[in-house]
């Protein structure tokens, strides 16, 4: 007998499983984002390499590959094909979610960037959402149709590489990376409709002009450069906050936190989470621009942590208060909502606005490896943590959340509306006045002596 098989039946009446099952399963989650943070390194490096567009498409043959072995893996070893599949699907999901904030950044007019940017983060929400519903088992979740779900993971990308055919190019990579004026000014166009872009061009002539002075920046100049140190301080703890604020905690496993608060139909309240996880992206694409980047940061987190500690105490006082699951359940709830109004789509977009052009395809690269490998560790860990911390597993987040939004009122700034020169302008601002600061230190502390 083969050794995948399910034991049932031990003494408490459960059914459990054989740990060979076990382990294919965790691997077959864990190498999905192994793919992720492997490939997404290489970001920076395709996007200049083949532009963006191209980049996208040929980026999104890695999808279509990884969906193949997947919705055929019963025709061969299953276990192994659907392992293979999902780790070329994480390679492809780590260059694409570099790719696109790159790209979308790039067409932007300044006044729309957060809004356009934020609808990155709407479609990996509405692809959760609709996956979690065709996954029911009474749709495509079931023991003859799990092929035919995951093979449709790549439809997506073969929709993206069409339209891909009617999208221009990024201007900037048209004008700073080619110095091609006249395609980027045609490109400019077709994206605004008929305007002067003398502005605009002015912007990416002063853009390239510093980008020049500075030579190519690679991911270790990035690392050495001071110049980089505090936007990519920011670019990285936004990533970190991002996935260590436990959002991927309530994702992975909500149907077995619902089932321990309670809840008579989790798989349901977990669709529920979907839903409005979908809901206030949207309403994040319409706040953005007005409430502006750092204050939606800090709402996100500050809510998402007042959540963890109210989850924590439901969780801890279930057994003596039957009610206690609902607050459970609007707490998660209202995590999500935090989520998805800030710390959700924001770290996306706003490492392609803290970076010039120069700088900015191998920042994007950093970040997306630093967001990948800290969903990498929740992903092997949670399920571990939460074992060992029974009801008070979040309030390891809340402590980490709220060291997050300390970070986040003293060091993020706020962005909405600046030019990317403006911004990198009130950085080198900020590092002068550092200076300054220890100068002034430095010559009261010789001057006392
Ligand atoms: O909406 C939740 C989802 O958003 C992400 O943080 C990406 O921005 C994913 O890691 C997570 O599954």
């Amino acid at each position: 007998m083969d050794e995948v098989t399910f034991k049932s039946g031990n003494e408490t009446g459960e059914s459990t499983v054989h740990p060979t099952v076990t382990m294919y399963w965790s691997l077959s989650v864990s190498v999905f984002s192994l793919g992720g943070l492997v490939s997404s390194f290489f970001v920076g490096w395709i996007a200049d390499r083949l532009g963006r567009i191209k980049a996208m498409m040929v980026v999104n043959s890695l999808a279509v590959i990884g969906a193949l072995l997947m919705g055929l893996a019963p025709l061969g070893q299953a276990h192994a094909l659907v392992i293979a599949g999902r780790l070329i699907t994480g390679l492809y999901c780590g260059l694409s979610s570099g790719l696109v904030p790159i790209y979308i950044g790039e067409i932007s007019p300044t006044a729309l960037r957060g809004a356009l940017g934020t609808l990155h983060q709407l479609g990996i929400v509405t692809g959760i959402l609709i996956s979690q519903i065709v996954g029911l088992d009474f749709i495509l979740g079931s023991k003859d149709l799990w092929p035919v779900l995951l093979g449709l993971s790549g439809v997506p990308a073969v929709i993206q590489t069409i339209c891909l055919f009617f999208c221009p190019e990024s201007p900037r990579y048209a004008y700073i990376k080619l110095g091609r004026e006249e395609i980027a000014k045609r490109i400019l166009k077709k994206l605004r409709g008929e305007y002067d872009p003398t502005k605009d061009i002015e912007e990416m002539k002063r853009e390239k002009e510093e980008a020049a002075s500075e030579k190519k920046v690679s991911i270790l100049q990035l690392f050495k450069s001071p110049n980089y140190r505090q936007p990519l301080l920011v670019s990285l703890v936004l990533h970190m906050s991002q996935q260590f604020s436990g959002i991927n905690g309530i994702f992975y496993y909500s149907t077995s936190i619902f089932t321990k608060s309670g809840i008579s139909q989790p798989v349901y309240a977990t669709i529920g989470v979907g839903a409005v996880n979908t809901i206030f992206t949207i309403v994040s694409v319409f706040l953005v621009e007005r409430a502006g980047r750092r204050s939606l940061y800090l709402i996100g987190l500050a809510g998402m942590c007042i959540c963890a500690v109210i989850m924590t105490i439901a969780l801890a006082l279930l057994h003596n208060h039957a009610w206690m699951s609902y607050l459970c359940m609007v707490a998660i709830f209202l995590f999500v909502i935090f989520f998805e109004v800030g710390p959700g789509p924001i770290p996306w977009f706003i490492v392609a606005e803290l970076f010039s052009q120069g700088p900015r395809p191998a920042a994007m690269a950093v970040s997306g490896f630093c967001n990948w490998t800290c969903n990498f560790i929740i992903g092997m860990c949670f399920q571990y943590i939460a074992e060992a911390c029974g009801p008070y597993v979040f309030i390891i987040f809340a402590i980490l959340l709220f060291g997050f939004t300390v970070f986040t009122y003293f060091k993020v700034p706020e962005t909405k509306g600046k030019s990317f020169e403006e911004i990198s302008a009130e950085f080198r601002k900020k590092k002068l006045k550092g200076l300054k600061a220890t100068e002034m230190e430095y010559l009261g502390s010789s001057s006392e002596a």
